[in-house]
């Protein structure tokens, strides 16, 4: 197995896999432990996950998990603003592969308000999340070779709100200039505050990019995954 190499900070684990499954599996396998030590408590357990392309394979082992998923709330960490069944829905993706089998009995809150902008669609988002409890339970991010993580933009004009720890909000409407879409994205400090935050990584380019990241810990501003690099963190990786 390739081990971590890198001058990880203190508190942060690395879980370091030989293929995509074996590394797709181990994180499925921790985040419905940690969801089910959650349940074991009563009341309900809360679950972020990411979009893109490498969390597929875990979201598809992660729905086969026995658990009371019926208990479970989940939702995305961030969105683009496109109608479901757009090739670039986040929201699409999950319900094809997570929102499946068992894990069909999930109540999931969508970020995505159909038939409005973003901006006019906020109100409503910030009243559907206000019945999440702080901190979330599980939260499982990407990360984008520019250094983004959720949708939390190195050129996005609103990165400095949806980055402070003080923001109001739990989420923000960003539109960043490198990107295709307007996003929606949960914001640092509700991310950032999760029990169970997980760093899922797939590809080479993306250690290297982690590696640049851990260069300058303070700058966020550049690379907002920075802001995430912090004792707790389980950064789970495979070539
Ligand atoms: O745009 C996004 O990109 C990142 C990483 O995506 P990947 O395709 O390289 O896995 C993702 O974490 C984020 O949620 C998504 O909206």
């Amino acid at each position: 197995m390739k081990t971590c190499d890198l001058p990880l900070p203190e508190g942060v684990q690395a879980f370091f896999s030989e293929t995509t499954q074996e590394c797709a599996g181990q994180l499925a396998l921790h985040v419905a432990e940690s969801l089910r030590g959650r349940l074991r408590r009563g009341g309900r357990a809360s679950l972020v996950v990411s979009g893109g392309s490498t969390p597929v394979p875990f979201f598809q082992t992660l729905a086969q998990q026995e658990l009371a998923w019926a208990r479970v709330t989940m939702l995305l960490a961030d969105e683009r603003w496109v109608p479901e069944g757009d090739p670039a829905s986040n929201t699409t993706l999950v319900r094809q592969n997570l929102l499946q089998g068992r894990a069909k009995e999930v109540r999931f809150l969508s970020l995505r308000q159909p038939l409005c902008s973003a901006e006019q669609a906020l109100p409503a988002i910030e009243q559907l999340l206000a019945e999440l409890k702080l901190p979330l339970d599980v939260v499982v991010l990407g990360m984008g070779n520019d250094g983004h993580t959720a949708s939390l933009f190195p050129d996005a004009p609103q990165l400095p709100e949806a980055m402070s720890i003080q923001a109001p909000g739990r989420v923000c409407v960003m539109t960043p200039p490198s990107q295709a879409h307007t996003r929606v994205t949960l914001t640092r400090p509700v991310l950032a505050g999760a029990r169970f935050l997980a760093l899922h990584l797939r590809g080479e380019d993306k250690l290297e990019t982690l590696e640049r990241a851990l260069k300058a810990p303070d700058d966020w501003r550049e690379m907002p995954i920075r802001a995430f690099l912090k004792p707790g963190l389980r950064i789970y990786w495979s070539p």
